[in-house]
């Protein structure tokens, strides 16, 4: 059986993602895509060469009986209206982070889901795909470092534009690591505290940057996190855990060591497209091979969609308060009582 795929929102990576279900992938094909632009949606399709259906809505799409699972890959406040219609149409959802912008967003969908009694989507929290992590998770895992006591996380964009907001650093950067210091550590977040160093002059004037966010984890083990948006040199992904016998770092893949004009140097990534293309492909063939058995997507569920947004959220409100915020309780969607 081949994933029939519908794609909602065709821009930088939804046009990514259905290169590497088209090109890369196997057992995938992109069968019809929809975006608010309509000429974004047909350039997309124009620009592939796909044999696609343009919708004019993502209603039209959800009704399509021969579309599998959908992709979404729109503007994250956009992401529970669209996850919901999809859980509604019966569809698999493969959802780009976040799984929704609010806390409450996050467990309708969850309900909804568990009204199905089917897992039916998975979150776009690709780094738990990346080789580097799942290397740092099994050095960890061995035990041979002692306990964790720290963790060094480092978020560094060469640049965002002016849309870019001081609250985006939370639900659209950091929640990578919230989602990878979970999965790495198998712990929860206990409270967070934000501090603002001064801010880059390359920062437009509305925008805090960097920003530096300490959490404790319930077992008492401390994250460093930093964001810095404009940092001008390059995408620059970083994570140390400090444990008690030594220390485990992921390193950013080299492709090329140049010797020139007496120099030593090594090109950096510019973004995320090349810096994380290997866990892209891996999470969405994971996708496509659970659905493709049947069995509903096996990858980043939506409660991992919900606590991450639960700690986006605790997040945000340390960004404007002096001292630690606690992060709520999570509790199970599941068992409905909200
Ligand atoms: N996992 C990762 O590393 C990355 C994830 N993302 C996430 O992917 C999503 C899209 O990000 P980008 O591609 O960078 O944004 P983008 O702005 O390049 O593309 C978003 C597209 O969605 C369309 N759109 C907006 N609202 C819509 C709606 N209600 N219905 C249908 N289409 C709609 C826009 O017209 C645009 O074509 C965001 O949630 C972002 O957080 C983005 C970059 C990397
Ligand atoms: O999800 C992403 C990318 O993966 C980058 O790491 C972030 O810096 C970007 O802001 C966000 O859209």
């Amino acid at each position: 059986m081949t994933v029939r795929f519908g794609v909602i929102g065709t821009g930088a990576i939804g046009t990514e993602h259905i290169r590497r279900v088209e090109h890369r992938l196997s057992g995938g094909k992109v069968v019809a895509v929809t975006d608010i632009s309509l000429e974004a949606a047909r350039r997309c399709i124009d620009t592939l060469r796909l044999d696609a259906q343009l919708y004019e809505s993502e209603d039209e799409l959800f009704q399509d009986p021969s579309i599998d699972a959908v992709i979404i890959a729109s503007s994250g406040p956009a992401h529970e209206g669209s996850v919901l219609k999809a859980i509604g149409a019966g569809k698999y959802v493969f959802v780009e982070k976040p799984l929704a912008t609010t806390t409450d967003g996050c467990v309708r969908i969850v309900q909804a889901e568990a009204r199905t009694g089917r897992r039916l989507v998975q979150v776009g929290f690709m780094r738990r795909y990346d080789p580097g992590y799942r290397a740092l998770k099994s050095e960890i895992q061995s035990g041979r470092y002692g306990a964790p006591l720290m963790v060094r996380c480092v978020h560094r964009n060469a640049y965002v534009d002016e849309r870019y907001t001081t609250e985006m650093a939370v639900l659209d950067t950091l929640i990578h690591e919230i989602d990878i210091v979970r999965w790495l550590m198998e712990d929860e977040f206990d409270s967070v505290q934000v501090l603002y160093p001064k801010s880059t002059r390359h920062a437009h004037a509305r925008l805090k940057d960097p920003q530096i966010f300490n959490f404790f984890m319930q077992s008492g083990v401390v994250v460093m996190a930093e964001v810095f948006v404009n940092c001008q040199y390059g995408y620059d992904i970083q994570c140390d855990v400090v444990c008690e016998d030594g220390v485990i770092s992921i390193t950013s893949p080299q492709f090329l060591d140049i010797l020139h004009a007496g120099l030593r140097s090594h090109p950096l990534m510019q973004d995320w497209k090349l810096r994380f293309a290997d866990a892209y492909d891996a999470e969405l063939q994971d996708f496509i091979d659970h659905v493709e058995c049947g069995d509903g997507p096996r990858g980043p569920s939506s409660v991992d969609g919900y606590i991450a947004t639960l700690v986006g959220d605790a997040c945000v409100s340390a960004q404007t308060s002096k001292g630690w915020v606690k992060i709520p309780q999570i509790r199970d969607p599941n068992l409905g009582g909200f």
